[in-house]
């Protein structure tokens, strides 16, 4: 049998690339770029100190794009074996591993030159000697190589020249002002010089100084000028970064907003200092949201389009380093400058709380800083949990309301009513020493004052009138001694009164085919849920009232009143019923205020 080597369809590559795996045919650039800071490392491995690219794009005076460098350059025999060969790079070494300082890998980066140009020519010097060379290959799969000679040799220097006659849809993409934007783009921060020769022949050198390569060794002002380009806007602070074991350094802003609920904030990465994404996702752990990085790294394995990273394990311990340095980043606030840590938390707290409901990591750093609402003001888990190792929250700002008054100072219950309140509150028993209880109504009224013993029938004999008075309205009265005492009466219920509440109030508005169903569900069986009147015995009126020997005609309207007036002191809704028993009590009392019996009416 016969053996014989693949036919390699170059079209059919070419629009491979093109179609899956490079973003556009802009790349071009950062690919001859890319070479030519590859063929200069390699010259400086053998002692050269020098290192210069030069391009000269498409101008009114030549239709040609060159990228020249005094790199390594190749020999007659490298020529045909490395630039024709689709997948071969000089680049791998022997253990298929990338190196640190060359940044080409695959193979296939000059065939993104086809993306624009029909052909691509290069004209080669080996800085180990021999004659230049002239490549020639073209998009059809063919190529040829001229050694040169003459004077036609003495033009060409030692290293490489790559010139492209982009076709005429793709020239602009080869003009002055997007080859010196590209350039900017992919290169500036390369360790090479760049020089872009402009039309009048002056050159322009791209070159910047990376502040982000080292941040620890830059001001907090320079960090921060990065920042507000990258952002747009003053960052909140800068966070050097480092991770040593992937060669990872850069800088994370702190965004002075909160960004859209889940969006993990996307990072630039340089690689080698070449841009390899302006925003790639998978840099940061997912809790990272609040910071958006740039950062440089030598360490981490880019895929073939060298615009994304393989998820590999380097990737995971960068982003658990980065995940670390923003950790310490917290601790350092909580521990040196709680003012910032405070307006930190401002901004971002519903994002960190969103995720800390799921993100262990998160969780454990966040959650002791996290204030919350109680009935005895606003504190942080971390002093609940010191106070009070065994704390009550209400599940609901309804809820809130009208369990607070009942709450003693000594024992605060926390308004878990807010999104994520009530399980970030469970979770708080993972992560700091605390028993957390939903609060129950009839346990807090259980825990206020009884009346003193001696007083024990008086407070019956209301209890009872008091239930009567509240029959039809499905509340039953229980009388206690609570704080302060200018509050005649509170109305409590438990969630299952409240629910049947709303749906009545949702019923009333409805009316039709809703209205009876919803009704219906809540037609007053004899086990119905009943909302209580806690009547307080501290209070003058309530007293006066219990004194009141006879059944005085004024009793019931007074305590209708009192209790439509503790619905409405709990922002509770009044019923159709509530609405009914106001006016009539009203009605009643007004009659008595003027010495007139209730049913006279007509003069
Ligand atoms: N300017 C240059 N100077 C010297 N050698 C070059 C130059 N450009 C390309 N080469 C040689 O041609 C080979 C193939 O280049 P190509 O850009 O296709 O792939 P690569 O750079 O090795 O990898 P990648 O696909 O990751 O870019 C290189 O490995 C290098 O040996």
């Amino acid at each position: 049998m016969e053996s014989t080597p693949f036919q390699v369809h170059l079209r059919g590559v070419v629009e491979l690339l093109s179609r899956s795996i490079y973003s556009g045919p802009a790349v071009y650039l950062r690919e001859l770029i890319q070479n030519a800071a590859d063929a200069i490392a390699a010259r400086r491995d053998e002692g050269y100190t020098g290192g210069l690219i030069t391009i000269t794009p498409v101008g009114p005076r030549s239709r040609e794009l060159i990228v020249s460098d005094n790199g390594i350059g190749l020999d007659r025999g490298e020529v045909a074996e490395l630039l024709a060969t689709v997948g071969r790079s000089s680049k791998r070494d022997l253990l298929d591993m990338p190196r640190s300082d060359r940044l080409g890998q695959f193979g296939i980066g000059l065939l993104s030159c086809f993306m624009i140009a029909d052909e691509i020519r290069v004209l080669t010097r080996s800085a180990r000697g021999g004659d230049p060379v002239e490549w020639l290959g073209r998009a059809d799969g063919t190529f040829s190589v001229r050694p040169l000679s003459g004077p036609e040799a003495d033009a060409v220097p030692v290293g490489t020249q790559v010139v492209l006659a982009p076709r005429a849809d793709d020239a602009p993409l080869a003009s002055e002002e997007s080859v010196l934007s590209l350039a900017r783009d992919y290169a500036e921060y390369l360790p090479v010089q760049i020089d872009v020769i402009r039309a009048d022949g002056r050159a322009t050198r791209i070159n910047e100084t990376p502040v982000f390569v080292d941040p620890q060794r830059r001001t907090a002002e320079e960090l921060l000028d990065y920042g507000r380009e990258l952002l747009g806007t003053e960052p909140f602070e800068a966070i050097p970064l480092a991770v040593p074991v992937t060669g990872t350094t850069g800088v994370a802003y702190v965004l002075p907003y909160a960004p859209p609920p889940g969006a993990r904030q996307a990072s630039r990465v340089y690689l080698g200092g070449m841009l390899l994404s302006p925003a790639l996702d998978e840099l940061l752990p997912e809790w990272g949201f609040f910071v958006r990085c740039v950062v440089n790294t030598t360490g981490l394995h880019p895929t073939a389009s060298r615009e994304a990273l393989i998820d590999d394990s380097a990737l995971e311990e960068t982003r658990d380093g980065l995940g670390a340095a923003l950790r310490h980043w917290v601790l350092q606030l909580a521990a040196t400058r709680p003012a910032t840590l405070n307006r930190f938390l401002a901004v971002h707290h519903l994002g960190l709380r969103s995720v800390a409901v799921h993100d262990d990591e998160l969780a454990a750093l966040i959650l002791p800083h996290l204030r919350f609402e109680t009935s005895a003001g606003t504190a942080t888990l971390r002093e609940l949990a010191a106070a009070h190792p065994h704390l009550r929250y209400a599940a609901t700002v309804d809820e809130f309301r009208q369990l607070a008054p009942l709450a003693r100072p000594d024992a605060p219950i926390v308004n878990a009513g807010h999104v994520y309140d009530e399980p970030l509150l469970r979770r708080a028993q993972e992560f700091l020493e605390m028993v957390v209880e939903r609060a129950d109504a009839s346990e807090l009224m259980d825990a206020l004052a009884e009346p003193p013993l001696a007083e024990r029938e008086a407070v019956t004999r209301l209890e009872r009138r008091a239930d009567a008075a509240l029959a039809d309205l499905q509340c039953a009265a229980t009388v206690r001694g609570f704080a302060p005492p200018e509050v005649p009466a509170l109305y409590v219920t438990d969630q299952d009164v409240l629910g049947a509440q709303r749906r009545r109030d949702v019923a009333e508005g409805a009316g039709g085919l809703w209205g009876g169903l919803l009704s219906r569900l809540d037609s007053p069986a004899a086990d119905a849920p009943r909302g209580k009147l806690c009547l307080n015995w501290n209070n003058r009126l309530v007293r006066t009232l219990a004194g009141q020997e006879q059944e005085g005609a004024g009793f019931t309207p007074a305590v209708r009143v009192l209790y439509v007036q503790a619905l409405l002191a709990g922002q509770h809704a009044l019923t159709r019923a509530d609405r009914g028993a106001l006016t009539e009590a009203m009605g009643r009392i007004v009659h008595l205020a003027v010495g007139l019996e209730p049913g006279e009416t007509s003069a």
